[in-house]
Protein backbone atom coordinates (compact mmCIF):
# COMPACT_ATOMS: atom_id res chain seq x y z
CA UNK A 1 0.00 0.00 0.00
CA UNK A 2 1.66 3.56 -0.62
CA UNK A 3 1.10 6.42 1.91
CA UNK A 4 0.55 9.97 1.45
CA UNK A 5 2.94 11.84 3.77
CA UNK A 6 0.45 14.38 5.35
CA UNK A 7 3.77 16.65 6.95
CA UNK A 8 3.48 19.76 5.12
CA UNK A 9 0.49 19.23 3.28
CA UNK A 10 -2.38 21.81 3.08
CA UNK A 11 -5.80 20.54 4.35
CA UNK A 12 -9.70 22.19 4.49
CA UNK A 13 -12.08 21.32 6.49
CA UNK A 14 -15.73 22.55 6.37
CA UNK A 15 -17.30 22.36 9.90
CA UNK A 16 -13.79 21.60 11.57
CA UNK A 17 -15.22 24.02 15.01
CA UNK A 18 -17.08 20.42 16.42
CA UNK A 19 -18.19 16.75 16.10
CA UNK A 20 -16.43 14.81 13.27
CA UNK A 21 -15.13 17.75 11.83
CA UNK A 22 -12.73 18.74 14.69
CA UNK A 23 -11.61 15.15 15.04
CA UNK A 24 -10.48 15.04 11.55
CA UNK A 25 -8.76 18.51 12.23
CA UNK A 26 -7.06 17.11 15.52
CA UNK A 27 -5.84 13.77 13.13
CA UNK A 28 -4.41 16.06 10.60
CA UNK A 29 -2.42 18.35 12.84
CA UNK A 30 -0.80 15.40 14.43
CA UNK A 31 0.23 14.15 11.10
CA UNK A 32 2.11 17.36 10.44
CA UNK A 33 -0.42 19.15 8.31
CA UNK A 34 -1.17 22.21 8.11
CA UNK A 35 -4.97 22.55 8.00
CA UNK A 36 -7.96 25.31 7.90
CA UNK A 37 -11.10 25.24 10.01
CA UNK A 38 -13.94 26.46 7.59
CA UNK A 39 -17.03 27.17 10.06
CA UNK A 40 -20.15 29.21 10.80
CA UNK A 41 -19.82 28.46 14.53
CA UNK A 42 -19.03 31.24 17.28
CA UNK A 43 -16.48 28.95 18.87
CA UNK A 44 -14.10 28.69 15.99
CA UNK A 45 -11.60 31.39 17.10
CA UNK A 46 -11.51 30.00 20.49
CA UNK A 47 -11.42 26.29 19.26
CA UNK A 48 -8.34 27.63 16.93
CA UNK A 49 -6.94 29.22 19.63
CA UNK A 50 -6.84 26.12 21.66
CA UNK A 51 -5.67 23.61 18.93
CA UNK A 52 -2.56 26.65 17.91
CA UNK A 53 -1.72 25.64 21.71
CA UNK A 54 -1.27 22.09 21.06
CA UNK A 55 0.02 21.75 18.19
CA UNK A 56 1.83 25.07 16.03
CA UNK A 57 -0.32 27.85 16.15
CA UNK A 58 0.81 28.85 12.02
CA UNK A 59 -0.87 25.56 11.02
CA UNK A 60 -3.84 26.35 11.87
CA UNK A 61 -5.67 28.59 10.17
CA UNK A 62 -9.30 29.59 10.95
CA UNK A 63 -12.04 30.69 8.19
CA UNK A 64 -15.42 32.26 9.43
CA UNK A 65 -17.75 30.91 6.65
CA UNK A 66 -21.29 30.07 5.69
CA UNK A 67 -20.56 27.07 2.94
CA UNK A 68 -23.86 28.15 1.54
CA UNK A 69 -22.63 31.49 0.56
CA UNK A 70 -20.90 30.71 -2.94
CA UNK A 71 -19.01 33.87 -2.54
CA UNK A 72 -17.55 33.27 0.99
CA UNK A 73 -17.02 29.48 0.20
CA UNK A 74 -14.79 30.77 -2.86
CA UNK A 75 -12.94 33.11 -0.91
CA UNK A 76 -12.10 30.77 1.97
CA UNK A 77 -10.38 28.21 -0.32
CA UNK A 78 -8.49 31.23 -2.48
CA UNK A 79 -7.79 32.32 1.18
CA UNK A 80 -5.93 29.14 1.98
CA UNK A 81 -4.15 28.63 -1.02
CA UNK A 82 -3.05 32.45 -1.14
CA UNK A 83 -2.33 31.77 2.99
CA UNK A 84 -0.16 28.20 2.50
CA UNK A 85 0.75 28.17 -1.30
CA UNK A 86 -1.16 24.99 -2.03
CA UNK A 87 -4.20 22.64 -1.33
CA UNK A 88 -3.97 19.21 -1.15
CA UNK A 89 -6.63 17.92 1.24
CA UNK A 90 -10.34 19.15 1.14
CA UNK A 91 -13.32 17.72 3.76
CA UNK A 92 -16.25 18.60 2.86
CA UNK A 93 -17.98 17.87 6.32
CA UNK A 94 -20.25 20.52 7.12
CA UNK A 95 -23.95 18.93 7.73
CA UNK A 96 -26.93 19.75 9.53
CA UNK A 97 -30.36 17.33 10.16
CA UNK A 98 -33.35 19.20 9.96
CA UNK A 99 -36.18 18.24 8.01
CA UNK A 100 -38.47 21.18 8.84
CA UNK A 101 -35.79 23.88 7.15
CA UNK A 102 -35.00 20.75 4.39
CA UNK A 103 -34.16 23.59 1.40
CA UNK A 104 -31.19 25.14 4.14
CA UNK A 105 -30.36 21.09 4.92
CA UNK A 106 -29.92 20.54 0.88
CA UNK A 107 -28.02 23.61 0.71
CA UNK A 108 -25.33 22.74 3.41
CA UNK A 109 -25.29 18.93 3.17
CA UNK A 110 -25.04 18.91 -0.82
CA UNK A 111 -25.07 21.98 -2.57
CA UNK A 112 -22.14 23.07 -0.37
CA UNK A 113 -20.27 19.65 -0.71
CA UNK A 114 -20.79 20.14 -4.94
CA UNK A 115 -19.46 23.72 -4.29
CA UNK A 116 -16.63 22.45 -2.11
CA UNK A 117 -15.50 19.49 -4.56
CA UNK A 118 -15.19 21.83 -7.79
CA UNK A 119 -13.77 24.39 -6.46
CA UNK A 120 -10.51 22.00 -5.21
CA UNK A 121 -10.29 20.60 -8.42
CA UNK A 122 -9.71 23.91 -9.31
CA UNK A 123 -7.47 25.16 -7.09
CA UNK A 124 -5.22 21.74 -6.60
CA UNK A 125 -2.12 21.44 -8.36
CA UNK A 126 -2.18 18.78 -11.07
CA UNK A 127 1.45 17.94 -10.64
CA UNK A 128 1.05 18.04 -7.02
CA UNK A 129 -2.22 15.93 -6.69
CA UNK A 130 -4.70 16.11 -4.17
CA UNK A 131 -7.36 14.20 -2.36
CA UNK A 132 -11.14 15.32 -1.10
CA UNK A 133 -13.61 13.47 1.16
CA UNK A 134 -17.29 14.13 0.93
CA UNK A 135 -18.98 13.26 4.55
CA UNK A 136 -22.17 11.30 3.67
CA UNK A 137 -24.19 8.98 6.08
CA UNK A 138 -25.09 5.69 6.43
CA UNK A 139 -28.58 6.47 5.73
CA UNK A 140 -27.62 7.19 1.98
CA UNK A 141 -27.03 3.14 2.06
CA UNK A 142 -30.18 2.17 4.08
CA UNK A 143 -32.74 5.14 3.91
CA UNK A 144 -33.92 6.53 7.37
CA UNK A 145 -37.79 7.04 6.62
CA UNK A 146 -37.81 9.58 9.64
CA UNK A 147 -35.63 11.48 7.49
CA UNK A 148 -36.04 11.63 4.11
CA UNK A 149 -34.88 14.66 3.24
CA UNK A 150 -31.77 14.12 4.98
CA UNK A 151 -31.82 10.61 3.65
CA UNK A 152 -31.50 11.98 -0.23
CA UNK A 153 -28.60 14.70 0.49
CA UNK A 154 -26.51 11.90 1.70
CA UNK A 155 -27.59 9.36 -1.03
CA UNK A 156 -26.55 12.46 -3.46
CA UNK A 157 -23.53 13.22 -2.07
CA UNK A 158 -22.16 9.18 -2.38
CA UNK A 159 -23.58 9.56 -6.04
CA UNK A 160 -21.79 12.63 -7.28
CA UNK A 161 -18.84 11.65 -5.64
CA UNK A 162 -18.83 8.28 -7.64
CA UNK A 163 -19.43 10.17 -10.94
CA UNK A 164 -16.94 13.03 -10.10
CA UNK A 165 -13.71 10.43 -9.76
CA UNK A 166 -13.30 10.30 -13.30
CA UNK A 167 -13.24 14.05 -14.10
CA UNK A 168 -10.99 14.24 -10.95
CA UNK A 169 -8.79 11.38 -12.02
CA UNK A 170 -8.18 14.13 -14.93
CA UNK A 171 -6.92 16.52 -12.09
CA UNK A 172 -4.57 14.30 -10.84
CA UNK A 173 -7.13 14.06 -7.80
CA UNK A 174 -8.64 11.25 -5.84
CA UNK A 175 -12.14 11.70 -4.34
CA UNK A 176 -13.86 9.17 -2.08
CA UNK A 177 -16.88 9.39 0.76
CA UNK A 178 -17.81 8.49 4.16
CA UNK A 179 -20.65 6.61 5.23
CA UNK A 180 -20.77 6.88 8.92
CA UNK A 181 -23.38 5.31 11.15
CA UNK A 182 -24.33 7.36 14.68
CA UNK A 183 -21.29 9.18 15.86
CA UNK A 184 -21.21 11.17 19.38
CA UNK A 185 -21.55 14.46 18.69
CA UNK A 186 -24.20 17.27 18.96
CA UNK A 187 -25.78 16.50 15.71
CA UNK A 188 -26.42 13.20 16.77
CA UNK A 189 -27.50 14.29 20.41
CA UNK A 190 -29.84 16.54 19.28
CA UNK A 191 -31.19 13.60 17.17
CA UNK A 192 -31.45 11.30 19.84
CA UNK A 193 -33.45 13.05 22.41
CA UNK A 194 -35.92 14.56 19.58
CA UNK A 195 -36.69 10.71 18.28
CA UNK A 196 -39.18 8.09 19.93
CA UNK A 197 -37.77 5.80 22.67
CA UNK A 198 -38.09 2.80 20.66
CA UNK A 199 -36.13 3.82 17.59
CA UNK A 200 -33.29 5.75 20.42
CA UNK A 201 -33.13 2.01 21.71
CA UNK A 202 -32.46 0.25 18.78
CA UNK A 203 -29.64 3.04 17.79
CA UNK A 204 -28.04 2.81 21.83
CA UNK A 205 -28.27 -1.01 20.93
CA UNK A 206 -26.24 -0.87 18.03
CA UNK A 207 -24.11 1.99 19.83
CA UNK A 208 -22.40 5.00 18.81
CA UNK A 209 -18.53 5.61 17.69
CA UNK A 210 -16.63 7.96 19.05
CA UNK A 211 -16.08 11.23 16.08
CA UNK A 212 -12.03 10.09 16.67
CA UNK A 213 -12.69 6.63 15.16
CA UNK A 214 -15.15 7.88 12.46
CA UNK A 215 -12.13 10.39 11.57
CA UNK A 216 -9.72 7.47 11.63
CA UNK A 217 -11.97 6.26 8.55
CA UNK A 218 -11.70 9.48 6.88
CA UNK A 219 -7.76 9.43 7.63
CA UNK A 220 -6.89 6.02 6.02
CA UNK A 221 -8.96 7.78 2.46
CA UNK A 222 -6.53 10.37 2.75
CA UNK A 223 -3.46 8.60 3.23
CA UNK A 224 -3.84 4.97 0.93
CA UNK A 225 -3.54 6.13 -2.41
CA UNK A 226 -5.56 2.90 -3.89
CA UNK A 227 -8.54 4.75 -2.46
CA UNK A 228 -10.37 6.63 -5.19
CA UNK A 229 -14.27 6.57 -6.00
CA UNK A 230 -14.44 4.72 -2.67
CA UNK A 231 -17.43 4.53 -0.12
CA UNK A 232 -16.36 3.99 3.56
CA UNK A 233 -18.79 2.46 6.08
CA UNK A 234 -18.36 3.20 9.61
CA UNK A 235 -20.05 1.81 12.52
CA UNK A 236 -19.26 1.24 15.83
CA UNK A 237 -20.73 -2.22 15.83
CA UNK A 238 -18.55 -2.93 12.11
CA UNK A 239 -15.60 -0.88 12.33
CA UNK A 240 -14.93 0.38 8.79
CA UNK A 241 -15.56 -1.81 5.64
CA UNK A 242 -15.94 -0.83 2.09
CA UNK A 243 -19.39 -0.89 0.53
CA UNK A 244 -19.97 -2.58 -2.66
CA UNK A 245 -22.31 -1.41 -5.12
CA UNK A 246 -24.16 -4.45 -7.45
CA UNK A 247 -24.69 -1.66 -10.17
CA UNK A 248 -23.44 -3.67 -13.10
CA UNK A 249 -26.60 -4.48 -14.56
CA UNK A 250 -29.86 -2.47 -15.85
N1 LIG B 1 -23.25 12.60 14.13
C1 LIG B 1 -23.73 11.59 13.41
O1 LIG B 1 -24.37 10.67 13.93
C2 LIG B 1 -23.47 11.54 11.94
C3 LIG B 1 -23.03 12.65 11.23
N2 LIG B 1 -22.82 12.56 9.88
C4 LIG B 1 -22.36 13.72 9.11
O2 LIG B 1 -21.11 14.15 9.59
C5 LIG B 1 -20.96 15.55 9.38
C6 LIG B 1 -20.54 16.22 10.65
O3 LIG B 1 -21.56 16.00 11.61
P1 LIG B 1 -21.34 16.15 13.19
O4 LIG B 1 -19.91 16.34 13.49
O5 LIG B 1 -22.10 15.08 13.82
O6 LIG B 1 -22.15 17.51 13.41
P2 LIG B 1 -21.96 18.71 14.44
O7 LIG B 1 -23.28 19.40 14.49
O8 LIG B 1 -21.34 18.25 15.70
O9 LIG B 1 -20.89 19.64 13.68
C7 LIG B 1 -21.20 20.20 12.45
C8 LIG B 1 -20.29 21.40 12.19
O10 LIG B 1 -20.69 21.97 10.93
C9 LIG B 1 -20.80 23.37 11.08
N3 LIG B 1 -21.77 23.92 10.15
C10 LIG B 1 -23.11 23.68 10.11
N4 LIG B 1 -23.68 24.44 9.17
C11 LIG B 1 -22.69 25.14 8.57
C12 LIG B 1 -22.66 26.10 7.53
N5 LIG B 1 -23.77 26.50 6.92
N6 LIG B 1 -21.47 26.62 7.18
C13 LIG B 1 -20.33 26.26 7.82
N7 LIG B 1 -20.31 25.37 8.81
C14 LIG B 1 -21.47 24.82 9.19
C15 LIG B 1 -21.26 23.57 12.53
O11 LIG B 1 -21.01 24.88 12.98
C16 LIG B 1 -20.45 22.50 13.23
O12 LIG B 1 -19.18 22.99 13.63
C17 LIG B 1 -22.30 16.03 8.82
O13 LIG B 1 -22.22 16.14 7.43
C18 LIG B 1 -23.26 14.92 9.22
O14 LIG B 1 -24.38 14.84 8.37
C19 LIG B 1 -22.98 11.39 9.21
C20 LIG B 1 -23.42 10.28 9.87
C21 LIG B 1 -23.68 10.25 11.29
C1 LIG C 1 -29.01 4.01 9.04
C2 LIG C 1 -29.12 5.42 9.58
C3 LIG C 1 -27.80 6.01 9.89
C4 LIG C 1 -27.94 7.48 10.15
C5 LIG C 1 -26.62 8.10 10.51
C6 LIG C 1 -26.82 9.58 10.50
O1 LIG C 1 -26.38 10.28 9.60
C7 LIG C 1 -27.61 10.11 11.55
C8 LIG C 1 -28.02 11.35 11.49
C9 LIG C 1 -28.99 11.83 12.43
C10 LIG C 1 -28.37 12.91 13.28
O2 LIG C 1 -27.59 12.37 14.24
C11 LIG C 1 -29.57 13.64 13.81
C12 LIG C 1 -30.64 13.37 12.82
O3 LIG C 1 -31.73 13.90 12.81
C13 LIG C 1 -30.15 12.48 11.76
C14 LIG C 1 -31.14 11.51 11.20
C15 LIG C 1 -32.16 11.05 12.23
C16 LIG C 1 -32.92 9.86 11.77
C17 LIG C 1 -33.75 9.33 12.91
C18 LIG C 1 -34.49 8.08 12.51
C19 LIG C 1 -34.45 7.01 13.55
C20 LIG C 1 -34.13 5.67 12.93
O4 LIG C 1 -35.05 5.05 12.41
O5 LIG C 1 -32.95 5.26 12.93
Amino acid sequence: MSTLDLSGRVALVTGGAQGIGLAIVQLLLEAGAKVALVDISPNLRETGQRLGRSFKPENVLCLTCDVTDSTSLRKSFEKVLSHYGSLDIVVNNAGIADEVNWDKMLHINLHAVIAGTYLALELMDPEKGGVIINVSSMSALYPVVYAPAYSASKKAVVTFTRCIKSAAEGANVRVNCICPYYVKTQMSQRGLDAMPEQFKNEILQNGLMDPEDAAKGIMELITDTSKNGTVLRASAKRGLSYHIFNDNTF
